[in-house]
């Protein structure tokens, strides 16, 4: 008998991959989205309720109909640019969307709770690598919303019957390794995404946005994860609460900076193609390097991160050269 969980967010890129690893250990994910920037065809491991987080009776009705023994929270929007254009429809559906699920939850008695929020909850680093104590001063709408309910979580664990796994991510990337489902936002600002879109002659180029940065060739560094490792993480998470673990705050990246140069010199090693690629200036909001000490996810969750940046830009190519977003 298949144990069900609440994907909140299931159609999108880190959600489906998570979806998929769930339903590989056991678990029956239930995915709940607006499909305002999933896919329906990412549902390909689980059942499908269309629903929109900040709906409350239509949450509830779905927390009534499946019984699920913890929820996964991935629905948010998640493109900083944008937090900086339109916060309003952030705190909207990232802040009252996650309260009103929390509630919901709390009402059908689910007191397990994985939360995406990021390394941008930081905010500017002040170490080589961050850990999970590091200074919480999120620079832009989009972190601060993250921020928000990360402390909404603690509350609630101390004050009522929630447990929860919040879960920084650093750069999710890659794809899963059969091509079925990838990395697909629109519009996409990510690096990977829009280089090997670059590479397949989709995009005129690729802009670097910064060659000053106090780093070993003046680009960004990032701590780019696999997808599916951020998805190992989630299963354990669960899998953590389930048999009784506290509350805590758990980064997940692999340790390792890349910059954006290396990045690219990668991309064109793996697809074997040349691009025109344009040096530029810095982009807001950018931070010099972020890079995870991923010590506490060995520890709590036995998490150890299975992928390189080489299998990330593989993966990420071979899903890329097999679909073609409109
Ligand atoms: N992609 C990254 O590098 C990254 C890094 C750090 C944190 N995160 C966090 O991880 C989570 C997933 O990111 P992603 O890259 O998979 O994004 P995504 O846009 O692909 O997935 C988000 C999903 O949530 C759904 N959704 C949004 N608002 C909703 C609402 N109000 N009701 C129901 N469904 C709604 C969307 O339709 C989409 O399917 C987000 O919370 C994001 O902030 C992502
Ligand atoms: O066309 C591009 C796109 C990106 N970059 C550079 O590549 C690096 C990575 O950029 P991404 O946009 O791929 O990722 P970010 O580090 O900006 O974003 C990550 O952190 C954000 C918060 O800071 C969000 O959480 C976001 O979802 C997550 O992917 C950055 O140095 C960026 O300046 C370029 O040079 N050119």
């Amino acid at each position: 008998m298949k144990k069900p969980v609440l994907v909140v967010g299931g159609a999108g890129y880190i959600g489906s991959h998570t979806c998929m690893i769930l339903a590989q250990r056991g678990y029956q994910p239930i995915v709940f989205d607006n499909l305002c920037n999933g896919h329906e065809e990412f549902v390909r491991w689980g059942v499908l309720e269309v629903g929109d987080v900040r709906d409350t009776r239509r949450v509830e009705q779905v927390i009534e109909k499946h019984r699920p023994l913890a929820i996964l929270h991935f629905a948010a929007l998640i493109e900083v640019g944008q937090s900086l254009a339109d916060p309003l429809s952030f705190y909207d559906n990232n802040v009252i969307g996650s309260l009103n699920l929390l509630r919901a939850a709390i009402a059908g008695g689910v007191n397990y709770f994985v939360f995406s929020s990021t390394c941008a909850t930081y905010g500017l680093p002040q170490s080589e690598r961050l850990d999970e104590s590091h200074r919480q001063v999120p620079i832009n709408p989009y972190g601060r919303t993250k921020w928000i309910v990360e402390q909404a979580l603690k509350d609630y664990s101390e004050l009522l019957n929630i447990k929860a796994v919040i879960l920084r991510y650093f750069n999710a990337a890659g794809a899963d390794f059969e091509g079925r489902i990838g990395e697909w936002h629109q519009p996409e600002t990510h690096a990977i995404p829009i280089a090997i879109e670059a590479a397949l002659g989709r995009r005129t180029g690729f802009k670097i946005f910064g060659t000053d940065y106090q780093t070993r060739d003046g680009t960004c560094v990032r701590d780019y994860v696999h997808v599916l490792d951020l998805a190992d993480a989630h299963v354990r998470a669960v899998d953590y609460l389930l048999a009784g673990g506290e509350t805590e705050a758990i980064n997940l990246g692999t340790g390792t900076g890349t910059t954006v140069k290396e990045l690219l010199n990668t991309i064109r090693a793996v697809s074997g193609r040349a691009f025109p690629v344009e040096e530029t200036s810095r982009r807001a909001g950018d931070s010099t390097s972020l890079v995870a000490d991923n010590t506490k996810a060995a520890t709590l969750l036995g998490w150890q991160p299975q992928y390189s940046i080489e299998d990330i830009v593989k993966s990420a190519w071979n899903w890329h050269t097999r679909h073609n977003a409109p």
